[in-house]
């Protein structure tokens, strides 16, 4: 069984992240949500992990927990196999950069902030980030309101390298961009990536943007994941059935939130499959759906793996009664 750690197979690699059995609770012990439930998923050294999943799902939250802003209730998050410094080496990139910036800072201010401390020649260096991110230097003594969205944007990645990180983190980073500049700002991320051999994980609940970017895949439902894998091996061949939703909802350009059946809801998980509301796929092969309403299906982790006791089901109809 190969894990997406085992990838690159050298044993000195830097920038490895990975979760391992991670939860995260919400409201407390006793009257709580549990949003993250013990996710384990590696984004290898200098690979894109792109993390797919309806709102919801607990795809943010993994990601601050990643970074510190939520404190996991189980399992551990680690940077090469140490518990990952703070601050430093794995920076997270927001949905909104209208609120990751301060308003009153001028771009040059707000970038040179995340400088390392002891970094000679700030100003010479907060021009080389800018020009990293396709602005010109002069834009440093602007603010915030004089810059558009996709500016600001780029922006924010300027300050995220400022840090010198091993690990980026992208959450929607261009859901709230007009859509005639997504492209570019995504194009950007995927060269900075790919140049400076950063691991990024890349969460967007939009399969096209995720597909474009992705060396894995990571698909998460209602706080687990899915299922996992090389990005052109779960695309090519979907094991999961809610999977299979996704992609086909992205090939029609249907969002992803018009998916058919009840919508998930973190505070009452189903028991057993937590998809099995809504999965098409076990009542055409069991007469009764007993173990997916009973039994949770064995978690991914492996090199091309769905948590789904029927997970060829549809490829394969004579499946039927294997519970692995
Ligand atoms: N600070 C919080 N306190 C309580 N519940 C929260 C908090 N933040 C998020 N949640 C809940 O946790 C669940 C997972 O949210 P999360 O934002 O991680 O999902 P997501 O997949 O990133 O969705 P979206 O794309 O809408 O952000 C949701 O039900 C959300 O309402």
């Amino acid at each position: 069984m190969t894990d997406l750690s085992e990838v690159d197979g050298a044993a000195d690699v830097t920038g490895e992240l990975r979760f391992d059995d991670v939860s995260v609770r919400y409201g407390g012990r006793r009257r709580g949500t549990t949003v993250v439930d013990g996710v384990t998923l590696t984004v290898p050294s200098g690979a894109t992990v792109g993390l797919v999943g309806e709102s919801g799902s607990g795809k943010s939250t993994l990601a601050r927990a990643a970074v510190g802003l939520v404190e996991p209730s189980g399992g551990r998050i680690v940077l090469d196999g140490k518990p990952v410094p703070r601050p430093g080496p794995v920076q997270m990139v927001f949905q909104d950069p209208y609120s990751s910036l301060d308003p009153r800072m001028t771009i040059g201010a707000s970038i040179a902030e995340a400088l390392p401390r002891g970094q000679r020649d700030r100003r010479g260096e907060v021009a080389r980030l800018l020009e990293q991110v396709d602005l010109p230097a002069d834009r440093a003594g602007q603010y915030p309101a004089q810059l558009s969205g996709g500016q600001r944007q780029r922006v924010a990645l300027a300050r995220a390298l400022a840090a010198r990180p091993e690990v980026i983190i992208a959450d929607e980073i261009t859901s709230a961009l007009d859509v005639s500049v997504q492209g570019t700002v995504l194009n950007l991320v995927r060269d900075l990536q790919r140049r400076m051999r950063l691991s990024l994980l890349f969460i967007s609940h939009d399969l096209a943007v995720v597909r474009y970017v992705s060396d894995f895949l990571a698909v998460m439902y209602l706080g687990r994941i899915v299922e996992q894998g090389p990005a052109a091996d779960v695309l090519r061949d979907p094991q999961h059935p809610y999977t299979r939703e996704l992609l086909a909802a992205a090939g029609a350009g249907v969002p992803d939130d018009t998916l058919e059946g009840e919508p998930a809801d973190p505070q009452h998980p189903p028991s057993g499959c937590r998809f099995h509301p809504r999965c098409p796929v076990g009542p055409l092969v069991l007469d009764d759906r007993e173990i997916c309403h009973d039994t949770a299906p064995a978690g991914t982790g492996h090199r091309h793996h769905a948590a789904c006791h029927f997970a060829t089901a549809a490829s394969a109809p004579d499946t039927a009664g294997r519970t692995g």
